[in-house]
């Protein structure tokens, strides 16, 4: 479970203030997948990297399965897998390499380390790939080396930043049945999107961030019923007020 309470953020240079969070809360539970939405700049980013402790918060805390980002990063860290929204991967290596590299940061060693390495390379149906170096691989292969480097560790919590940005329908959509399969398993899924017709299909869950705070959350069904209308669209520039980063 991944729990926000009252996180502020405020970045200051010489010439500019911006307040990216503003007292965000929110409460992402086990066995659902959340999403969170909101419209460029409103903060999602910032409160995702705050969760991987890239960011500290100048107010409020992060918890994951109750342990505190700030006060116990490492402890926090092995419970959680990261979809960044900027992959890199080392080219030099093999999609093997690469994940084994991410197995062994998280601890897992001989015979446990390379059944799980296994395990994720078939459950992502990746066997042709795995000892390819990655140079040169297209959006969706990387997009499958991300996610298992990222899972191989069978995190409990799992937090995703736009994942599907960039990829094509067939890889879009291995990532949303791989996704569906381990909320059943029973894990806890956090995912920001501009695309509203994945939020409304995927998530139990939507967070609506503007302005570095919470507009409203609730089912998909909730939030159209709120707002009275029938499409998330539609809900979701009611509930904001703007029709600002909107994807279709
Ligand atoms: N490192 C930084 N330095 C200065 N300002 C920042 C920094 N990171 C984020 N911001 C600002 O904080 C605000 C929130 O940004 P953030 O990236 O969290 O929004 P977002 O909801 O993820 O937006 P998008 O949908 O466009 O990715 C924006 O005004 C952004 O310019």
């Amino acid at each position: 479970m991944i729990e926000v309470n009252n996180l502020h953020k405020t970045f200051k240079s010489k010439k500019n203030t911006v307040v990216a969070l503003d007292g965000l809360s929110f409460t992402a539970k086990d066995g659902e997948i959340t999403g969170i939405l909101g419209p460029n700049g409103a903060g999602k980013t910032t409160c995702l990297r705050t969760l991987y402790g890239l960011l500290e918060a100048d107010e409020g805390s992060a918890i994951i399965d109750g342990i505190s980002v700030t006060e116990q990063p490492l402890a926090a860290r092995a419970k959680l897998g990261i979809f960044p929204d900027k992959f890199g991967l080392y080219e030099r290596l093999t999609a093997y390499e690469q994940i084994d590299y991410f197995a062994s940061i998280h601890g897992l060693q001989g015979a446990a380390k390379k059944s799980a390495i296994e395990q994720v390379i078939k459950d992502l149906d990746m066997e042709a790939l795995a000892h390819r170096k990655t140079a040169g691989f297209s959006q969706g292969q990387r997009m499958k080396v991300t996610l298992a480097q990222a899972l191989v560790h069978q995190p409990q919590n799992f937090v995703l930043d736009e994942p599907t940005r960039g990829l094509d329908v067939m890889s879009t959509r291995v990532l949303r049945e791989y996704l569906s399969r381990f909320k059943e398993k029973g894990h806890c899924i956090l995912f920001s999107s501009h695309v509203m017709q994945e939020v409304a299909a995927l998530c139990d869950r939507v967070i609506i961030v503007s302005n570095g705070k919470l507009a409203a959350q609730g089912t998909p069904q909730e939030l159209c019923d709120l707002a009275g209308k029938t499409q998330l669209e539609d809900a979701f520039v009611k509930l904001i007020g703007s029709d600002e980063g909107v994807a279709a």
